[in-house]
């Protein structure tokens, strides 16, 4: 007879200790080698504890559950033990042990508001992963996301459903971070002086549709229209998005998104939102094609616009930009590239900006003090808009607009429309990085919240959850603004991995609110309960919204 029954036990154990440190050495990307090992390392043990068992069924009932068991048990107490490499960050016991946990509190799209309470109850670093810690401390960001930072971390593993081909990097998921800098240089002149300056023509016709459908919309109430504005907004900056990428004619204005493609670019993003927490699992959903169907479909739909915009006569828009500066990429690779790349600048670019804008407009519409300063300011600098249908302002006095940009700075502040997942980790090969006086070894990595960070008091107060744009004023000690770390506000992240089109979206909020303000009396449609607001954004990848219901008139001004 082979062994005692407690021989095949301690059989299994080693087996599940020694399955666990090979996982965790050498973190298979690819199945095979896990099937291997889940199904074959307790076959021995299985066989030894058949002989001491009624039938061979039992013995698989019996071992093959105990060694999973086993390498659980292994994995939980070495994740909770002084061993690992963040053993010293405190943090919940139920997030230290598994990612999941992080899974299951990003559903209800709160993750930036879990993170808050938990840096409110343990500090500054927080560990919300096994693997993972979350920093709230401002000085440390150089050391993350600053001149001296990291590659981004592995959740953009997580982000990539569809399956990956030659071209499907873009400049948003490459971590490498020498492959990152030469994209870079490309997108870089993208949003250099003279492209900024060709893209506004494409800006102009996009507003002039939009306040075009809000005319329409007032005029068939009778001079009143009660509508979603943030339905209209997010519409507007997908057309926008699509005709500055490559010329694509998305008509979601027009059409009230008729195909879907705004609607489906928010689907396409549910599921990565919550793979990219446990990128492990993004191979295991990519089994299942109907769950990446959004994306691939609006993928395909773009590749077609970026087809009939490659053959067409050359206008000076992204696409373009993009395409004079392809030579470091092998010429077959060209193409998905392009495509890549415009789908990720219309993701990237229309909700963000979306976002930042209905904030705004809930914010000021819920302070009349604050919404009237503006008005004010606007007519100061504004007052050929009176009346008026202009649509072509001029752009040069957005910048002095004191309070405007208090109001703008103030919404991203509390309302960074990336508030939870801007990831970091130390480079493959290097072993670990310091942050500041913190190791960080490699194969843990550090998340920033700007959520977290914007709404810390140590660096915004008084009153940093409250809509406050006099903070932003120059003279602080008149206005008893005890805090105002600007360092630590970073909506558009910092290094060289920063968000690329910063200044086209400072662009954007100053010129439509000056346009939205000027023309337009708005305030909350009167049936509307305003506090479903604030409760119905959601973090998503996409910073997902409700129904902003207002009403607008169009202003009338005396004399
Ligand atoms: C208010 C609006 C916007 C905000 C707050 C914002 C915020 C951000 C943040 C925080 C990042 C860095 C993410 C990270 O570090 O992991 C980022 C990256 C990026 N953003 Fe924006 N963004 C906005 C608008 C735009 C617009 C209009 C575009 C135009 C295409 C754009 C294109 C990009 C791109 C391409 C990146 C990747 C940069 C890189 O990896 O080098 N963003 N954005």
């Amino acid at each position: 007879m082979l062994g005692a029954p407690a021989d095949s036990f301690l059989l299994l154990a080693t087996a599940a200790i020694a399955t666990h440190l090979w996982f965790k050495t050498h973190e298979p990307a690819s199945f095979a080698p896990i099937y291997l090992a889940v199904l074959g390392i307790p076959a021995l043990p299985t066989f030894i504890l058949s002989h001491h068992v009624a039938s061979p069924v039992y013995a698989v009932l019996i071992a093959y559950p105990s060694f999973y068991a086993l390498v659980l048990l292994s994995i939980t107490l070495y994740r909770l033990s002084p061993f690992h490499p963040l053993a010293r960050y405190p943090g919940p016991t139920i997030a230290k042990v598994s990612k999941l946990w992080t899974v299951w509190m990003s559903l209800d799209g709160k993750l930036p508001q879990y993170y808050k309470k938990l840096h409110e109850q343990y500090g500054s670093i927080v560990r919300v992963g096994p693997n993972e810690i979350s920093v709230g401390d401002k000085d440390l960001l150089p050391f993350i996301i600053g001149a001296q930072g990291m590659p981004k971390g592995p959740l953009w593993e997580g982000r990539i459903t569809p399956k990956k081909n030659p071209g499907s990097f873009n400049l948003i998921n490459t971590r490498d971070l020498s492959h990152h800098a030469q994209l870079r240089k490309t997108w870089n002149r993208a949003f250099a002086d003279e492209p900024l300056s060709d893209y506004r023509e494409i800006w102009i016709r996009n507003v002039e549709v939009f306040m075009g459908e809000l005319e329409k919309q007032c005029a068939a109430g009778g001079g009143y229209g009660v509508l979603d504005v943030a339905r209209s907004i997010n519409l507007f900056l997908f057309d926008f998005m699509g005709d500055l990428a490559f010329g694509a004619d998305f008509d979601v204005q027009h059409s009230n998104d008729k195909l879907g493609l705004q609607a489906n670019m928010e689907k396409a993003l549910f599921v990565p939102a919550l793979t990219m927490q446990v990128p492990w699992s993004a191979p295991i959903f990519r089994a299942f094609p109907s769950l990446s169907e959004a994306m691939r479909d609006f993928v395909a739909f773009a590749a077609e616009c970026a087809k009939s915009r490659a053959s067409s006569e050359s206008r000076k828009d992204l696409f373009y930009y993009l395409m004079s500066n392809t030579e470091q990429i092998p010429p077959d690779a060209v193409f998905p590239f392009l495509v890549s790349n415009s789908v990720m600048a219309i993701v990237a670019g229309s909700d963000t900006t979306a976002s930042v804008l209905c904030n705004a407009i809930y914010y000021l519409l819920s302070n009349s003090n604050d919404l009237r300063r503006l008005i004010a300011e606007i007519e100061e600098f504004f007052p050929g808009t009176r009346n008026s249908t202009v649509t072509n302002i001029d752009t040069a006095k957005l910048a002095d607009m004191t309070w405007l940009n208090a109001v703008i700075n103030e919404t991203l502040r509390l309302q960074p429309p990336v508030p939870s997942s801007i990831q970091r980790a130390p480079a493959s090969g290097s072993g670990g990085k310091m942050m500041g006086p913190h190791f960080i070894k490699e194969g843990t990595s550090v998340v920033v919240s700007t959520y977290v960070i914007h709404r810390d008091p140590r660096y915004f107060s008084p009153n940093p959850d409250k809509f406050w744009p006099t903070r932003w004023l120059n003279d602080k000690r008149a206005n008893n603004v005890t805090a105002l770390e600007t360092t630590a506000f970073i909506p558009f992240s910092l290094g060289q991995a920063n968000c690329v089109g910063k200044r086209l979206a400072i662009f954007e909020l100053q010129y439509v609110l000056v346009l939205l303000f000027s023309r337009y009396e708005i305030s909350f449609a009167p049936e509307w309960d305003q506090g479903e607001w604030e409760m119905g954004l959601k973090d998503r990848l996409v910073l997902v919204k409700d129904r902003l219901m207002v009403e607008m008139k169009v202003r009338s001004y005396p004399g």
